[in-house]
């Protein structure tokens, strides 16, 4: 993997961090990261199933359509879900499939039978339960794995983009859905974001996956990728709400990748630093 530009810290078990100078080199390092975790899967699954987000990072998935990877990866292997959707029409600004469609699925070789977007013509409760309904059929089959520690799907990789208020897929700070432990998937009418319906995973689906990323870019992520990240200690941040939604996702046996750019990246990086100056500080 091509790593040499970005600093990689390992602040808690299971949890790396990389953080870029340029988007570019974010770019660069998702392709290489979604490239081996797809590749492995295919081997020792046959297939990959992959959730994937709205937000700053579908602009990431650019690199996977040029060469090599548009020619290198076996797309008829690939299996594609949504972290998240907004209950709007699949042709509204608004829907993260739309996004997705135009920026990602349009350019690479995916079989329509393969991608699992959400239901746009049935109210939201209704395509929640829908969407549940298809991943318990995928899982029964295989196709989409599942967790022995939580007998949750194990979806091979879930891509996260990280809101500045430190929400991840469509599960806001202090929101019920946050505590959900049976449902799979579940509906929110009333999201602090436009639009207010959406459809999300919840947390035990999340933490269940093999491969989690988040990715987090620009200044006003700052303060909150440190809340989500740090672990209280020295050069932590002691008053980290718990129940930060960013701050939840924590894989029962896989591992999380946060992709920082410098900006989101600031508050980490200034704070660590001034632990190493105190801890090398000479009396
Ligand atoms: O509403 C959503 O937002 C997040 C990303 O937030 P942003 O402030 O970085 O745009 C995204 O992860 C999620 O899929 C989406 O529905």
């Amino acid at each position: 993997m091509e790593k040499e530009t970005a600093t990689t810290y390992e602040p808690k078990k299971n949890t790396e961090i990389r953080v870029f100078e340029s988007p570019d080199e974010i770019s660069t390092d998702l392709a290489e990261y979604i490239s081996q975790i797809s590749e492995i899967s295919v081997k020792e699954r046959g297939y990959f199933a992959i959730a994937l987000s709205g937000g700053p990072l579908v602009s990431f998935l650019g690199k996977l359509c040029e060469a090599p990877y548009n020619k290198t990866l076996d797309w008829s292997k690939w299996y594609i879900f949504w972290s998240d959707e907004r209950a709007v029409a699949k042709n509204h600004a608004e829907s993260n499939y739309k996004l997705i469609k135009e920026r990602f699925l349009a350019k690479v070789p995916i079989l329509n039978g393969h991608v699992y977007s959400i239901n746009d013509n049935a109210t939201v409760e209704d395509a929640a339960t829908d969407y549940e309904f298809v991943i318990r059929q995928l899982v029964k089959v295989r196709t989409i794995g599942v967790s022995e520690s939580t007998d949750c799907p194990k979806f091979d990789l879930i891509l996260l983009d990280m809101g500045s208020d430190g929400h991840v897929a469509s599960l806001f700070p202090g929101h019920p859905a946050l505590e959900l432990k049976d449902d799979w998937v579940t509906y929110i009418t009333d999201s602090p974001q436009p639009p207010p319906e959406r459809i999300t995973f919840t947390l035990p689906v999340i933490n269940s996956a093999s491969n989690i990323a988040i990715v987090a870019i620009g200044d006003d992520k700052a303060e909150t990728v440190h809340l989500a990240v740090s672990d209280g200690a020295e050069g932590g941040h002691h008053d980290a709400p718990a129940s930060l939604p960013a701050r939840m996702v924590q894989p029962t046996d896989g591992k999380l990748v946060w992709f920082l750019d410098k900006a989101a990246a600031a508050a980490l990086e200034a704070k660590r630093d001034a632990a190493a100056s105190y801890e090398h500080r000479e009396y």
